[in-house]
C-alpha cells in the first residue's frame, strides 16, 4: 500500500496494492496493521454505504462531540472527495484537501476526526463506502455550506443536487460548536 501525505498532513491518501489476474482483481480495502502503520489507529465501529446519482453533492458534514474519523472508498464511479480542517485553533483551519476517488484509481481518503467531509459525484452514479471510528450520532451532526467562499472548494459540479439540510447549511463562520484542535483526535 502506498501512503500519500497531503498538504494537511493528517489527511492521507491510501493506494492499496492491486492484484490483477485473468479473473479480475483483488485488493485489501482495510487491514489493521498496515493502516495503523499509516497512522489510522482507532478501531472502526461503523461501516456505511451510499449510492448517488451524477451531480449529487453530500456535505460538508461532521459530528461534534463524538467526532468521527472516516476511511472512504469509492466502489463504483468517480467522486471529488473533500476533507476540510474545521478544528478551532489548528494552523490549517479552513483549509481543505480535494481528491478524485474512483473505481479506476482505487484511491481511499482518510478524513481524520475534527474534519468536515463531503463529496460530489462526477460519474453517472457512485457507490460510496466508508468506515467510521465512532457511531452515528444525529444530535451531534453539523452541516457546513458546500460553497462557503471562505473555504473555496472547486467541486467540478454545476448546481449540485443537495439534501434540504445541506442546502440550508450555515457558513463555517456561523457554526458555533466546532471541534477544538487537540481535543478532536485525542487517542482514546
Ligand atoms: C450518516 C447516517 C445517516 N443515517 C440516516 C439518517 C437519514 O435518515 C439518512 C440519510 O442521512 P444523511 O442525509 O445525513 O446522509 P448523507 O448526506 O449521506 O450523510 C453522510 O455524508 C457524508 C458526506 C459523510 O461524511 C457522512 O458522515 C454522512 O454525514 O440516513 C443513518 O441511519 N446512519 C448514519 O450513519
Amino acid at each position: 500500500m502506498n501512503v500519500v501525505v497531503t498538504d494537511i498532513p493528517e489527511v492521507l491518501i491510501l493506494e492499496p496494492k492491486l492484484f490483477g489476474d485473468q479473473r479480475g482483481f483483488f485488493l485489501e480495502t482495510y487491514q489493521i496493521r498496515r493502516y495503523a502503520d499509516a497512522g489510522i489507529e482507532r478501531p472502526f465501529i461503523q461501516d456505511n454505504m451510499s449510492r448517488s446519482a451524477q451531480g449529487v453533492l453530500r456535505g460538508l458534514h461532521l459530528q461534534n462531540p463524538n467526532t468521527q474519523g472516516k476511511l472512504v472508498t469509492v466502489l463504483r464511479g468517480k467522486v471529488l472527495d473533500v476533507a476540510v480542517d474545521v478544528r478551532v485553533g489548528s494552523s490549517t483551519f479552513g483549509r481543505h484537501v480535494a481528491v478524485e476517488l474512483s473505481e479506476e484509481n482505487r484511491r481511499q481518503l482518510w478524513v481524520p476526526r475534527g474534519f468536515a467531509h463531503g463529496f460530489a459525484v462526477l460519474s453517472e452514479t457512485a457507490d460510496f463506502f466508508y468506515k467510521c471510528d465512532d457511531l452515528y450520532s444525529p444530535k451531534d451532526e453539523i452541516s457546513i455550506r458546500w460553497n462557503d467562499p471562505a473555504i473555496g472548494i472547486k467541486w467540478g459540479v454545476e448546481s449540485p443536487s443537495l439534501s434540504p439540510k445541506d442546502a440550508d447549511a450555515p457558513l463555517l463562520s456561523e457554526v458555533k460548536n466546532l471541534p477544538v484542535y487537540g481535543q478532536a483526535w485525542r487517542k482514546s
